[in-house]
């Protein structure tokens, strides 16, 4: 028999498309499962329910909601053999969207119960995994923003990113150490992708591939507030590359040091974290994780 474990994140989203035990039931029925559901109550919930999932001897563990959600439950699982379902019901789903994860519920289920499964990268950085982006700067700052609305929604997004076009100016120099080169920047961003997707089909990494075991970066020094309104519209066309001062490329690890400010805000898959030591280091690990496609 198959443990299976579902961690559903009931705020994710719009929270009108919710994984509810009467449509779990409805698909695995036979006795082939034993089916075990959990609700989140809080942030980082997930993570000590995944860990008593994994006690209770799981094989598979579906995260139901966003890109934070699958956060806090992959993180759990990275170099074991249980494996990943996603059931995409958060607000941008990234990670999802790459993996031609379907949205729709019952469509989600299905390609669980196929079992199909792709190894994929894992981004680190310093102890923290991601799974589909991390950054600092303008992409944090959008991300602090956001979480202090009350809505998860499209619209939230748009308004956080106006406030911290409104706060912007504020960045702190950093040194960034990449193939062991090293330059310092006040950047208006760095972004670091394992994922060719930010959600909503937006991307600032499109050839990123969760298989080349190689990270995706995107930096961007200070630049006038013209230059990010022109960088905003490129990048709806996926066209931000031709951006002077951006610097595109791929790397297996980028060290960032702190010169100035107390903490690096830092936005890990759409979560904002403080991180206090005066180093990141980012990284990954390769396909190290089991998803199911
Ligand atoms: N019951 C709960 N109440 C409040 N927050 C919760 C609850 N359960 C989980 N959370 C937190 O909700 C946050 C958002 O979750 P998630 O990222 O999955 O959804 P989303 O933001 O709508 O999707 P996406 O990240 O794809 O845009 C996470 O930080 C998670 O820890």
């Amino acid at each position: 028999m198959k443990c299976i474990h579902f961690i559903i994140n009931p705020i994710a989203g719009s929270s009108n498309n919710i994984v509810t035990k009467d449509i779990l039931q409805k698909y695995f029925v036979d006795d082939k499962y034993s089916l075990t559901i959990k609700l989140s109550t809080h942030k980082k919930h997930a993570i000590k329910l995944t860990k008593q999932s994994i006690d209770e001897g799981a094989t598979i563990i579906v995260a139901c909601g966003g890109d934070g959600t699958v956060n806090e439950v992959a993180s759990c699982i990275v170099g074991t053999s249980i494996k990943l379902g996603i059931i995409p019901t958060g607000s941008g789903n990234g990670l999802a969207s790459n993996l031609k994860i379907p949205k729709i519920i019952e469509k989600a289920i299905t390609l669980i119960k196929q079992e199909n499964i792709t190894q994929i990268d894992v981004g680190t950085i310093n102890e923290h995994y991601f799974f589909s982006n991390t950054g600092v700067g303008f992409d944090a700052s959008v991300i602090k923003n956001y979480e202090a609305s009350n809505e998860r929604t499209l619209y939230n997004y748009i308004k956080a990113s106006l406030k911290s076009f409104r706060e912007l100016n504020k960045q702190e120099e950093v040194k960034i150490s990449i193939d062991n080169k090293n330059t310092f920047i006040n950047p208006f961003m760095i972004f670091v992708s394992n994922s060719n997707e930010l959600g909503y089909k937006i991307s600032l990494t499109p050839k990123a591939s969760l298989r080349d075991g190689l990270l995706d970066a995107i930096i961007i020094p200070k630049i006038s507030k013209i230059k990010v309104v022109v960088f905003g519209v490129l990048m709806l066309f996926r066209k931000h590359q031709i951006l002077k001062k951006a610097q595109v490329f791929q790397t297996k690890s980028i060290h960032l040091l702190r010169v100035k400010g107390s903490v690096f805000e830092t936005q890990i898959d759409g979560e904002l974290y403080q991180i206090k030591e005066k180093h990141i280091f980012i990284s990954l690990k390769e396909k190290s994780l089991n998803v199911i496609t």
